[in-house]
């Protein structure tokens, strides 16, 4: 099937090189210039385990292309894929200028009959107005339906591929074939499909990601009771995760949920509820708690440094938002840095992958440090922001010679209480 991707960022990008994979004929827009030329050379632009491999493999084998060129993009395309941004607004409600912007284009450009497709995380109605903008020029029939994308970041090659559902939200007959074609590679794996209606489905992902953000918030306000009860969270989780009702997933508490979703998601839901005469209590609470929590750890370290920070060194092991890649969107580590710079300290940081981004948005406002090793070094103590697997067995011994304090702030819980105690470490860590 020959499908386009409109939008070639983390959704885009994954989508066509695995529709290609499954053996389509895809092309992938943007108005990224760079990226599109880059793209053309034979690179991947973002870091996204396995994606590398599959993505040179059908370059090669001449099934995935990029252009940004709209119109030559989905010359022929059965599946067009919208894959847009869709930031929040000032307001809060997903702004969906690029999403209709791109459907107005197709409007005057389309040639045959396409169902387009809306990946990107839309509010309930937006497939009626993309249908509109479309219909306002176009020629031809056109269906326009909502398949909304549950990839997580790290692992999106694995989602897609064998995703625990796709959703897909239509009621037009003729799309909802094309739409089995498409998935049925998917579908002979054994990976369902739930067909619906374009509303559900649209408040079907605003409502997973709302779900998960809120079981996040949930256990990270257990583990802030953890705190003043003296319970440990680590046990609390296990204690509860046995209970299938409940799950294992989702329930490790640590310094508030970042990303490019779930922050943006949970305020437009709100925002939709609210434009609908509805308070949803739930939500609001969800944020208030996930603002604090995200610089939790700097009372800890203000309470060590009886409130004087300035002067003081701070080595930061972990930038990306989480592990295993190299997004810095709404990333608990940037808002650290913020206010330590805030309180006169200096950041000595380190991340795998998230450096340069990291770059690109605060220059030389920190240090960049080559390894772990050397974000220590003269550091007063140091603060573990993401939980990369680099960061799970380092030598104390070296952290201890290196910092001036033996003095370890850890978002992500990883190291055992008793035995940072036994290693003379004064060790704050979120619920335990
Ligand atoms: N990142 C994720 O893990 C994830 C997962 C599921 C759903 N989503 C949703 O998918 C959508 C896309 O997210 P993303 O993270 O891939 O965004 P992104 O910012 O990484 O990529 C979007 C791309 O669209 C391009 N673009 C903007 N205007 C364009 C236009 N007029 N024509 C062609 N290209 C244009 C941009 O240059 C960019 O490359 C969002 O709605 C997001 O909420 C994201
Ligand atoms: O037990 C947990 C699990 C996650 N997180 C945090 O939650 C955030 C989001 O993590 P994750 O869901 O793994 O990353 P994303 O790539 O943002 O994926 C989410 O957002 C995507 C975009 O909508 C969806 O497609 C995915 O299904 C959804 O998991 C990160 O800051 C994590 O550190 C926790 O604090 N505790």
């Amino acid at each position: 099937m020959k499908i386009a991707v409109i939008g070639t960022g983390y959704v885009g990008l994954v989508t066509g090189t695995c529709f290609a994979e499954t053996g389509n004929q895809v092309t992938c827009v943007d108005i990224d210039e760079a990226k599109v030329k880059k793209l053309q050379s034979g690179k991947v632009t973002i870091y996204e385990p396995g994606l590398e491999v599959i993505f040179e493999r059908n370059v090669k084998q001449n099934r995935l292309d990029f252009t940004t060129d709209l119109a030559e993009g989905i010359k022929g395309a059965e599946v067009i894929f919208l894959a847009l941004p869709t930031p929040p607004g000032g307001d809060g409600a997903a702004d969906l200028q690029y999403v209709l912007k791109v459907a107005d284009d197709l409007g005057h450009i389309l040639e045959n009959y396409a169902v387009v497709v809306d990946k990107s995380t839309v509010p309930v109605g937006t497939a009626d107005k993309v249908h509109a903008a479309i219909a306002n020029n176009a020629k031809v029939d056109f269906d326009v339906v909502s398949n909304p994308e549950f990839l997580r970041e790290g692992v999106a090659v694995d989602d897609f591929m064998k995703p625990e559902r796709v959703v897909i939200g239509t009621q037009s007959e003729r799309a909802t074939k094309i739409m089995e074609r498409l998935y049925a590679p998917l579908v002979r794996q054994g990976n369902p499909v739930i067909f619906m209606d374009e509303k559900s489905a649209e408040l079907t992902k605003y409502a997973a990601n709302s779900f998960l953000a809120t079981k996040i918030t949930f256990m990270n306000e257990i583990a802030n009771i953890c705190e003043l009860l003296g319970a440990n969270v680590d046990m609390v989780r296990k204690g509860i995760g046995t209970d299938t009702r409940i799950g294992k997933r989702f329930l490790f508490a640590g310094i508030g949920y970042g990303g490019s979703c779930f922050p943006k998601d949970v305020q437009a839901l709100a925002k939709s509820a609210k434009d609908a005469n509805y308070d949803f209590k739930i939500l609001n609470a969800v944020m208030e708690v996930n603002t604090t929590q995200k610089t939790r750890l700097m009372d800890n370290l203000n309470g060590y440094f009886k409130n004087d920070l300035k002067g003081k060194t701070i080595a930061m092991w972990g930038l990306a938002f989480k592990p295993n890649t190299d997004d810095i969107r709404e990333a608990p580590a940037l808002y650290n840095i913020e206010a330590l710079l805030a309180a006169g300290a200096k950041v000595q940081a380190y991340d795998p992958e998230a450096m340069e981004n990291v770059k690109g948005q605060l220059g030389d406002k920190i240090v960049y440090s080559k390894n772990p090793s050397e974000a220590l070094k003269g550091a007063d103590a140091l603060m573990i922001m993401t939980e990369w697997p680099v960061f799970r067995t380092p030598d104390f011994n070296e952290i201890k010679k290196e910092l001036k304090e033996p003095l370890i702030l850890d978002g992500r819980n990883l190291y055992e209480v008793e035995h940072m105690k036994e290693l003379g470490f004064t060790y704050f860590s979120i619920g335990r």
